[in-house]
């Protein structure tokens, strides 16, 4: 047999794990951030559908809170999803390694690419969501997209005691700094391989790859990937999401 007519391997199927088991104690009182809406859906739901958007995402884990597992199904069940993707629904723990951790150990076999996508960044496009799957597939063990930054950045002393004045010991050349959005995305083993051997505190998931001693990509981010963190990333999401219906016309 030449080799032209070997079959072309499938490519990689990929699942994504998206960690919603936070409180969002940031964002201030009321339901789990994951569970707060934006332009009248829950972020959740959003994060989920800009995940599914992807027709290389053939399932999708939800980390859900811990008490709120019911209520994260019943979601999925009431909002439209393409039917192209699987659903799954494991309850989240105490830190978001853990759960990505938790949603990793659902994962069926099958799924060779892995992303790991905040349910508080609801609006990343489907572009940057491609763009990181391509680079794994292209070989990368680990792919992050990210953003320049607009501020410049100070190492400081933290405070021992609140309040006190944090002195500043360094400053980083900016020009050689990032900000790291997600979906993350990883071949599955390296992912495994992290989260089974790294136990320091992270924030987030390449870290725990370059721990390993393997070398994380950069794609280009996306400002609309931006992470639900703060009161005022409240009202840019309805802006974003304001924008984005009138463009569509509805
Ligand atoms: N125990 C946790 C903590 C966080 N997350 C998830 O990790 C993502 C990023 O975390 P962050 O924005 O910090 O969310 P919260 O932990 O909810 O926010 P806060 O730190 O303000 O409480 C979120 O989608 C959040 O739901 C999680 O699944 N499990
Ligand atoms: C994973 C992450 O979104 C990359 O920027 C970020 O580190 C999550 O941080 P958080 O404090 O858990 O929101």
């Amino acid at each position: 047999m030449s080799d032209d007519s070997r079959p072309t391997p499938a490519p990689a199927r990929t699942a994504a794990v998206i960690p919603a088991a936070g409180r969002g104690v940031r964002l201030g009182p009321g339901a789990p951030k994951a569970l707060r809406t934006l332009g009248g859906t829950p972020m959740l739901i959003h994060a989920v559908r800009a995940m599914a958007a992807s027709r290389a995402v053939s399932l999708v884990v939800v980390v859900a809170p811990p008490d709120g597992t019911a209520e994260v199904k019943s979601l999925l069940d009431a909002h439209a999803l393409p039917d192209r993707t699987d659903f799954l629904v494991v309850p989240g723990g105490d830190t978001r390694q853990e759960s990505v951790r938790l949603g990793l150990e659902a994962l069926p076999p099958g799924h060779d690419i892995v992303l790991v996508h905040d349910a508080a960044r609801p609006l990343v496009p489907v572009d940057t969501v491609d763009a990181v799957i391509e680079a794994v597939r292209d070989g990368a063990p680990a792919v992050v997209p990210a953003l320049p930054l607009a501020d410049t950045v100070k190492e400081v002393e933290p405070a021992r005691t609140a309040g006190d004045p944090e002195p500043v010991v360094a400053t980083p050349e900016r020009a050689r700094l990032r900000a790291v959005q997600t979906p993350q995305g990883f071949d599955r083993e390296t992912l495994v391989r992290a989260h089974g051997s790294v136990t320091d505190d992270v924030t987030d998931d390449a870290s725990m790859v370059e721990q390993l001693g393997l070398t994380v990509v950069v794609v280009p981010g996306h400002e609309e990937a931006f992470k639900v963190t703060r009161p005022l990333d409240l009202v840019l999401a309805e802006a974003v999401l304001a924008r984005r219906r009138l463009n569509d016309g509805f």
